[in-house]
């Protein structure tokens, strides 16, 4: 049962208004909101399906799509300058009104669903995720494990019993907080079996948030520094809008009326790109080897020079630029101040090497020219702190972002289902018949 008492950050992910304690279920709370999103959504076709919002350019076509307003997403919307909001809020404005976990000061991603309580994996998942070489990435792991979970899916059995699709999205939203509650228990299993082979994995602790027994399931339980860290690491990254790459997967793979394990399944491996979730693996990776190469007390010409080497190889700068910020990104700025508040981070060799990259990179890739954004995306720095607290194994860290993907993408599910939205279908073109439509 999901708690009737204590529904206020899940209510505000899932994008009522309210921000205050509420004595309902969120299916309840859904209940009453929905209709009003669908009347906004049936207004909206009726009085402007013809009107103008943008225009399609030949770089649009050939550029990713990039720039495009193509999709309805409605928990998060993200701005070039000043970033990701969440239902209007910023990650400052979150910080202000969502609470803390028990104990903790950061803020918790889920605000208190009970998800304690589903978030047993079923034997046959175990025994499949145990079967997997410990050479297996962790993203493939993960992926892997989510698509099987489907076996249980409740849309995908309503489904096929011919329910209405007014009832889709109540299926939905079943399958979406199982799948959330599920994943730190297949996210641990994944990293015990992988890094910490036979120790043992505790049970579940149906008192604790959904990120305290994902901690500890790690064996981190006793690491309260790393703890907290972790919630505000799952908290900001589970929405960045609809158009990045793992959410945009969900969204397309969902608009088949896959259920959500499969949908999901899908995201995490558009996340599992060096280019996009990856990067964080990869940001570690590289700084270090820059500290391998030149030390950890280094000049900033040092680093100058490493970031030259790194660009005049052809590679990219891993936790650089971006898709559609144009400013440094404020889930990087919200975890440099986390560091910045904790003396022992401020002293961490390799959180010093970070910020001093930090301070040079953007102008040498602003004097390379090429990236139309210069400054940190999350990645550049969401794993240091991740590395200095212990959670050294940085193959493993694309797998928590995944596990916090999961709070967007699962949410626009229910979203799209409870609107009715259609399969997505945008047209594609051969080369000549672009230019024919030129001419
Ligand atoms: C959670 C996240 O997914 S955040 C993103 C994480 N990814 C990374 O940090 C990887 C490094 N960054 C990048 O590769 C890119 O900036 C991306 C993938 C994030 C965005 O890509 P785009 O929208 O295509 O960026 P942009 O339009 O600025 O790219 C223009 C050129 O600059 C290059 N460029 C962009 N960022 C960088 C960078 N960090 N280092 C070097 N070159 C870069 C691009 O590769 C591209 O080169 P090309 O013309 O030879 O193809
Ligand atoms: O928005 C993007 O394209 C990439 C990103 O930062 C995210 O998905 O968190």
């Amino acid at each position: 049962m999901l708690s009737r008492t204590r529904l206020l950050g899940s209510v505000s992910r899932f994008g009522a208004s309210k921000r205050f304690a509420s004595t309902k279920s969120l299916k309840e709370t859904l209940q009453e909101v929905i209709p009003a999103k669908q009347e906004q959504l049936k207004k909206l076709k009726a009085e402007h399906a013809q009107t103008v919002v943008g225009d399609v350019k030949v770089e649009n076509i050939i550029g990713g799509m990039r720039g495009i307003k193509a999709m309805l997403w409605e928990a998060s919307v993200l701005d070039p300058n000043e970033g990701i909001r969440f239902h209007g809020l910023s990650i400052p404005d979150c910080q202000k009104v969502l609470p803390p976990a028990p104990g903790g000061k950061e803020i918790i991603a889920e605000s208190m669903l009970e998800l304690a309580e589903k978030g047993d994996l079923p034997r046959f998942v175990e025994q499949l995720i145990d079967s997997f070489p410990a050479t297996l990435h962790p993203m493939t792991q993960l992926g892997m494990g989510v698509a099987a979970l489907n076996h249980d899916s409740l849309f995908q059995a309503a489904y096929e019993k011919g329910m209405k699709k007014s009832e889709y999205w109540t299926y939905m939203l079943d399958d979406c907080i199982n799948l959330i509650a599920r994943l730190p228990a297949l996210a641990a299993r994944i990293y015990r079996n992988v890094y910490k082979p036979g120790t043992p994995l505790p049970a579940i602790n149906k008192d604790l948030d959904l990120v305290g027994n994902y901690s500890t399931m790690l064996g981190f339980g006793d690491n309260h520094s790393l703890t907290e860290y972790l919630r505000l690491y799952i908290a900001l990254h589970g929405d960045h809008e609809g158009g990045n790459a793992s959410a945009h997967t969900a969204h397309l793979v969902g608009s088949t009326l896959s259920d959500p394990y499969l949908a999901y399944s899908a995201a995490l491996f558009a996340l599992a790109g060096p280019l996009h979730g990856l990067a964080n693996q990869e940001v570690l990776r590289w700084q270090l080897a820059m500290q391998a190469e030149i030390g950890s007390d280094v000049s900033h010409e040092q680093i100058k020079e490493y970031l030259w080497k790194t660009l005049k190889g052809g590679q990219v700068v891993p936790g650089y630029g971006h898709g559609v910020l144009r400013n440094p990104d404020p889930r990087f700025i919200a975890l440099q101040e986390f560091c910045d508040a904790r003396p022992e981070l401020e002293e961490s060799p390799i959180i010093r090497l970070v910020k001093k990259t930090y301070e040079v990179a953007p102008d040498v890739l602003k004097e390379h020219g090429k990236t139309k954004n210069p400054y940190p995306n999350v990645d550049a720095t969401s794993g240091c702190v991740l590395y200095h607290y212990g959670l050294k194994e940085f193959k493993y860290y694309t797998v928590i972002f995944g596990v916090s993907r999961a709070l967007g993408a699962l949410t626009q599910l229910v979203w799209s289902r409870a609107l009715g939205l259609p399969i997505e279908r945008p047209k594609s073109l051969s080369m000549d018949a672009l230019e024919k439509l030129i001419k």
